[in-house]
């Protein structure tokens, strides 16, 4: 059976051995859990409280700052108003996306904590694909991640069909590192068997997961593996999590890298910018 393993981040610099396990979760998961990070458990408890608060407001309050459109994609994103899988009824999730312009003290913390700790992922993976270290992290050094306030409110109304938290998908940028809070979980990946794993909250770990550019990058590679947010057992308890989505530099072209091609390459070339505009185009 197919696990999602633990990493214990701490010596990714020196010790080969984590690069190794790094490398197996990216290439048969696509999914992992890191310990021993560099993000202080408070900071990340301030950041959950600032989003309960935040989300805990009368709805007028938060539609005053919401999401207008994909080319800013920042502000309040209201419930059922984005479909990540866009064949089905729309997410029963509220979302705050936040970008660098955001002033918050917690919240700029936080941000500036998990681009350092995605630069410390990326130079992992280019030492575990044999790459120049840096040769992530400079494709990754324009800020353009978004990190994201994720809110499933308890259920009140009765489901459309195939309804659910967060719809099957999979992430668009390179890599996303996901905090998960209490035991409400309902993440669940989906494996090459087709079968769904549950991804539960484990404390004191991040979740990282590869995406459809660090796919397209590494030429199959590195799965983008599918996942969703189920709903819960218990449907009267709130879900919160907290996303930081890494996107490339906006004229990063994403071309199959030549060590990964054995053949030929499965993807044409294509810019960021092109490939997340059109995604989110998609799914709003
Ligand atoms: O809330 C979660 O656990 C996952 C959310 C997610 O997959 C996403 O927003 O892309
Ligand atoms: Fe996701």
């Amino acid at each position: 059976m197919l696990q999602i393993p633990i990493i214990d981040f701490s010596n990714f610099a020196s010790d080969d051995e984590t690069i190794k396990q790094i490398y197996q979760a990216c290439t048969e998961v696509g999914f992992m859990y890191l310990k021993n990070f560099d993000i202080s458990q408070d900071l990340i408890e301030q950041v959950f409280n600032t989003s309960k608060h935040f989300f805990n407001q009368p709805l007028e309050i938060k539609q005053k700052s919401a999401w207008s459109d994909e080319f800013s994609n920042q502000g309040y994103v209201g419930i059922e108003r984005e479909r990540l899988n866009p064949n089905k009824p729309g997410d029963l999730k509220e979302a705050f996306n936040i970008t660098t312009q955001t002033q918050q003290p917690y919240i700029v913390e936080f941000f500036q904590a998990c681009t350092n700790l995605a630069n410390q992922i990326l130079e992992a993976f280019a030492r575990a694909l044999e790459l120049p270290v840096d040769f992530f992290a400079n494709n990754h050094n324009q800020n353009h991640h978004t990190l994201r306030l994720l809110h499933y409110p308890p259920i009140q109304t009765p489901l459309l069909p195939e309804q659910t938290r967060a719809g099957e998908h999979s992430d668009y940028g390179s890599i996303t590192l996901l905090f998960q809070h209490d035991e409400i979980s309902g993440l669940e990946i989906q494996t090459a068997s087709g079968d769904w794993i549950k991804a539960p909250a484990i404390p004191g770990t991040v979740v990282v997961n590869t995406g459809d550019l660090m796919q397209r990058w590494t030429n199959n590679k590195f799965c983008s593996t599918k996942h969703r947010v189920v709903i819960p057992e218990n449907t009267n308890q709130s879900r919160y999590s907290i996303a930081f989505f890494c996107h490339p530099n906006d004229d990063t072209q994403i071309t199959c890298l030549p060590s990964c091609i054995n053949e030929s390459p499965m993807y044409p070339p294509i810019s960021a910018k092109e490939y997340l505009l059109t995604r989110l185009q998609s799914t709003y």
